[in-house]
């Protein structure tokens, strides 16, 4: 592989030293880079290799870090920390101490926002144009945006509000490759593919190519903004009709037609809109064979490709809600099955191929994906909202508003709950059972396995009113789930151990939330602790947890989620409102962002291992542990 470009370049200024007949090589260079590169740690491959050609015009054709570049998602960036000084730092991609899969404003001034949550490039880049144009800056503001991305309501608010936004300089980049992480879908995505179809996508390349030959490039672009505005070449386009100058389709891996475009286009004012057309996976087979496979894989062998193990790893959780989903679909025709644009990380897969007319992938949408769901409740039928958890944020305030407030019988299947590993703080669903606890209505169990999350989903499922399941990335303890429909009673816990010397002055009983039941068993041996499987959050099984205070000295919660308003809270409260006084110990995740790591290394570092429950019981409770507890080991 070839470096000799890259070589020369640790910064965009390097790369705006190079002659414009040397971009083609520095593409080339910067292409096999990120493969191997990504090969060798695993992380979002083939968005990267689509954004290749985009990011190095964008760095030759503007001065950043002056001029800001907003990605938008941001794992389509791995060109952009390449070229940033940041290409040493790939090794470390999305490892423990290393760099983040996303833009970081903490990790380099090149990273003009924050962000993984998608549709937020357009108003980011909005608010920094407009806090320029009102400091008197001589700024350039791009948002780069792909056309999944583009689908979310909140890249709309924001083109409504900067289309009629005067004197900014905004420039939108829609990077459109007619995929999100699953084939596109929706209306929006029917109107891009007929912009980029037939005649007007034919004549548009034509006409730049014939501008780039021959007239000086402002003028043509006047020309042809006056002609469509006087609808002499084609209609308006959407985006014209909200504000933006529109320029393109023009080929998104075409440095002949990106820079000369690019340059003509920020010697203009005001919000402007260019679409490119890219290919997802470019310039590897495999993955323009198949960009969904290779969306975020791990790590592979390039020359190979991606194999499927030989032994079959464990099921996941996903896996689970996957079947659940499908048996309970074949038994009730009732049950409509909603993605916002995550069919492969949520597990619905089959459920389309078996269900079509019952699965609903309604695009990068989470707020619609919620309030959706309870238009189809209010006729009587059974939504299942399969959502990770940290998108479930985006949908808050219908959730609230359009589901519980209203007892819609909804089931909210929240994947991704707790640490998610390499994609870091943005992704974490830390949050989602203190938000969920206050809402009046709302169910919460908290499955510590496989077979239990197939039984608390079909519980969930069978109670009358909104409720949600969550459970974590990957698999639990392994639990091979029974394939029935059975269900338990809702808002009741299980005892899994007794102390064997629990007394009214000695014992501790943890009472455990989600899958933090596994290490708080392994701890409770040599502590000799009784162990609660609480199942719910909410309702909360308020007889057992005074049963129980009532017969031990002390008691532990534990629980995958934020400490503040979390699961252990519930339990002080229940626990204040029946006017018990004893001493509680919440471990949960502390009040700070966790960066990216591996899932089990970042928990213990947190003291949510087996050993560390084990030291945080001794540390707090060693006096009152039972007579049965084995000494400390040394
Ligand atoms: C609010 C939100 N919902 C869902 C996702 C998950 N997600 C990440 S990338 C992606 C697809 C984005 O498609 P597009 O913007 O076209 O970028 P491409 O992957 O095609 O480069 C999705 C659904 C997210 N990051 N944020
Ligand atoms: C960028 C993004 O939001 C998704 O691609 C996400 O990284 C997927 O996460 P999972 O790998 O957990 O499905
Ligand atoms: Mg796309």
């Amino acid at each position: 592989m070839s470096t000799d470009l890259l070589n020369r370049i640790q910064s965009p200024a390097d790369l705006r030293a190079l002659d414009r007949r040397d971009l083609n090589q520095v593409a080339e260079e910067l292409r096999a880079f990120v493969l191997e590169s990504v090969s060798r740690t695993g992380g979002h491959l083939s968005s990267n290799l689509g954004t290749v050609e985009l990011t190095i015009a964008l760095h030759y054709v503007f001065d950043t870090p002056h001029d800001r570049i907003v990605w938008d998602v941001g794992h389509q960036t791995y060109p952009h920390k390449i070229l940033t000084g940041r290409r040493d730092s790939m090794a470390t991609l999305r490892q423990a101490g290393g760099i983040s899969g996303f833009p970081k404003r903490t990790e380099s001034e090149y990273d003009a926002f924050g962000t993984a949550h998608s549709s937020t490039s357009i108003s980011a880049a909005l608010g920094m144009a407009v806090a320029s144009r009102n400091a008197g800056m001589d700024r350039q503001h791009i948002a780069v945006i792909g056309d999944g991305s583009m689908s979310a309501g909140m890249a709309f608010e924001a083109l409504n509000n900067g289309g009629v936004t005067s004197d900014i300089n905004l420039l939108v980049i829609l990077n459109d490759n007619d995929m999100s992480i699953s084939p596109p879908v929706g209306a929006l995505n029917r109107y891009l593919a007929r912009l980029m179809s037939g005649r007007f996508y034919a004549a548009a390349k034509n006409v730049s190519k014939a501008v780039l030959a021959h007239v000086p490039p402002v003028l043509e672009l006047a020309r042809r903004l006056e002609e469509h505005a006087k609808g002499m070449v084609t209609p308006a386009t959407l985006f014209e009709e909200l504000g933006f100058n529109y320029v393109g389709p023009i080929d998104g891996h075409d440095l002949e037609s990106l820079v000369p475009t690019l340059q003509n286009m920020r010697k203009l004012t005001g919000p402007r809109f260019l679409h490119v057309v890219t290919r997802k996976g470019q310039g590897y087979k495999l993955a323009e064979a198949d960009p969904v496979l290779y969306h975020g894989p791990g790590k592979f062998d390039p020359a190979v490709g991606i194999r499927k193990p030989g032994t079959p790893p464990k099921q996941t959780f996903t896996q689970v809600f996957g079947d659940w989903l499908c048996d309970t679909a074949a038994a009730d025709t009732r049950l409509v099955g909603i993605t916002p644009a995550m069919r492969e990380g949520s597990g619905m897969v089959e459920f389309e191929q078996r269900f079509p007319n019952r699965y609903f992938d309604v695009g990068i949408a989470e707020q619609h994906a919620v309030t959706f769901a309870a238009g189809i409740a209010c006729e009587g039928q059974k939504p299942v909202v399969a959502i990770y958890s940290t998108f479930l944020q985006r949908g808050y305030d219908q959730l609230v508003h359009d589901v519980a407030l209203q007892n819609l019988d909804v089931t909210f299947a929240l994947d991704r709950a707790g640490l998610v590993g390499a994609d870091g703080a943005t992704h974490a669903g830390n949050y989602d059972i203190a938000f969920l606890r206050c809402i009046p209505n709302m169910v919460i169990a908290t499955p510590s396995d496989e077979a239990e999350c197939r039984l608390l989903l079909s519980t969930c499922y069978e109670h009358v009113g909104p409720s949600s399941v969550r459970y974590p990335r990957g698999a639990g303890r392994g639990a091979i789930p029974a394939r029935t429909l059975d269900t338990v009673p809702v808002g009741k816990g299980i005892v899994r151990r007794e102390s064997s010397s629990a007394s009214a002055d000695r014992g501790v009983v943890i009472l455990a939330f989600g899958t933090m039941l596994v290490p708080a068993t392994a701890a409770a041996e040599s502590l000799d602790a009784t162990v609660v499987d609480m199942r719910f959050v909410k309702p909360l099984d308020r007889e057992l947890v005074l049963e129980l205070a009532a017969r031990h000295a002390a008691i532990v919660t534990i629980e995958e989620g934020c400490l503040m308003g979390g699961a252990g809270s519930a339990v002080t409260e229940a626990l204040n409102a029946a006017g018990v006084t004893m001493p509680v110990l919440q471990l949960g995740l502390p009040d700070q962002f966790i960066d990216h790591g591996d899932q089990a290394t970042l928990l213990a570092g947190l003291g949510l291992d087996a050993k560390g429950i084990e030291a945080s019981i001794r540390g707090r409770f060693a006096k009152v542990l039972g007579t049965g507890a084995k000494a400390a080991a040394a």
